[in-house]
């Protein structure tokens, strides 16, 4: 039950001393946030004039629990453009309320960052998906969400963003598109797929019987993530990409016999980071190409 003295312990004060924190060592101002899925931390492998902060030598952030997410906040730069880079995320099933885990995303909107990326490993439930694919996420499923576990869910702060925010837009049409000419250009069009993201609580993996639900309910992959992140960046005004990983088929059939495990998604993501990495380097290079948008809905929307 949420009420005003439980419901939030991410304030705008603590979010703005973390954020005053960060502007005061380092001089990186990143237009553009990249959130590392399971195993995706290489991604940070091309960033040039690195600075590296541990989550846990950063004021009210949350730390990393979960194998293949570092805890690291790389700073630097892609191709001349300021990123900064989540090496690892923030999960429900680890503990953290969804105010934690979606901490970092308004650090990044108070930093300045107009656009954000998050990546994820998933799980294929669409058929035509095979292992090592990748998904560009067009819309989601916030399962939690309908059971009330929902990062906006709370006292509404208009500094962030408004009481009830418009989510049938949440991944930018712009960006899809960029990405899908990038990933045509770079000869990936037969792994690329559009499609829809949902998200479980976790920890464990699907049933079959749930992983037949998400799949009747629309859902093309399943992971534990992402959702809120997206959700709070929409709130406050960024422009998002998702991208997925397939790391594994969802068995939709009793007599599958293979069983998905953490370490099986590691590897696969491992495997596929550079292709990933590839996709997202010239991503970032381009990125200017496809407008800000303007209708922020968020009052504090340049770096404090
Ligand atoms: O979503 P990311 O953080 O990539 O991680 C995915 O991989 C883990 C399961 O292997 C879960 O945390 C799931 O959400
Ligand atoms: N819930 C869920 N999360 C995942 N993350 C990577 N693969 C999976 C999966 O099959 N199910």
């Amino acid at each position: 039950m949420h009420t005003e003295e439980n419901s939030c312990c991410c304030s705008f004060d603590d979010c703005k001393l973390t954020t005053e924190w960060l502007l005061s060592r380092t001089r990186h101002r990143p237009k553009i946030a990249i959130v590392c899925g399971s195993g995706l931390g290489l991604l940070t492998d091309s960033v040039s004039n690195k600075q590296t902060f541990r989550y846990e030598d950063i004021p009210n952030f949350p730390v990393s629990t979960v194998p293949g997410h570092e805890g690291s906040l790389v700073f630097g730069q892609i191709k001349g453009k300021s990123c900064v880079f989540m090496q690892g995320r923030f999960h429900l099933y680890e503990g953290y309320s969804l105010c934690k885990v979606t901490f970092p995303v308004r650090i990044f909107k108070l930093m300045g960052v107009e656009t954000i990326a998050v990546t994820n490993a998933s799980g294929g439930l669409c058929q035509d998906f095979k292992v090592g694919d990748i998904m560009v996420i067009k819309d989601h499923i916030n399962l939690p969400g309908f059971a009330g576990q929902h990062p906006l869910c709370g006292p509404n702060d208009e500094r962030f963003g408004i009481r009830f925010p418009c989510m049938s837009d949440a991944y930018s049409k712009d960006l899809r598109k960029l990405v899908l000419d990038i990933t045509a250009e770079l000869g990936y069009s037969n792994f690329v797929h559009e499609g829809v993201y949902c998200m479980v609580s976790g920890p464990n993996f699907e049933t079959i019987a749930e992983a037949r639900m998400l799949h009747i309910l629309g859902s093309d992959s399943v992971g534990m993530s992402t959702v809120p992140e997206v959700t709070v960046a929409k709130h406050c005004g960024l422009r998002v990409l998702g991208l997925s990983l397939i790391t594994n088929k969802v068995s939709l059939d009793y007599s599958h016999e293979e069983k998905v495990n953490h370490e099986e998604v590691l590897q696969i993501s491992k495997m596929r980071a550079e292709m990933l990495k590839n996709v997202l380097v010239t991503f970032i290079a381009r990125s200017h190409q496809v407008e800000t948008i303007n209708n922020s809905n968020c009052i504090y929307s340049n770096a404090m």
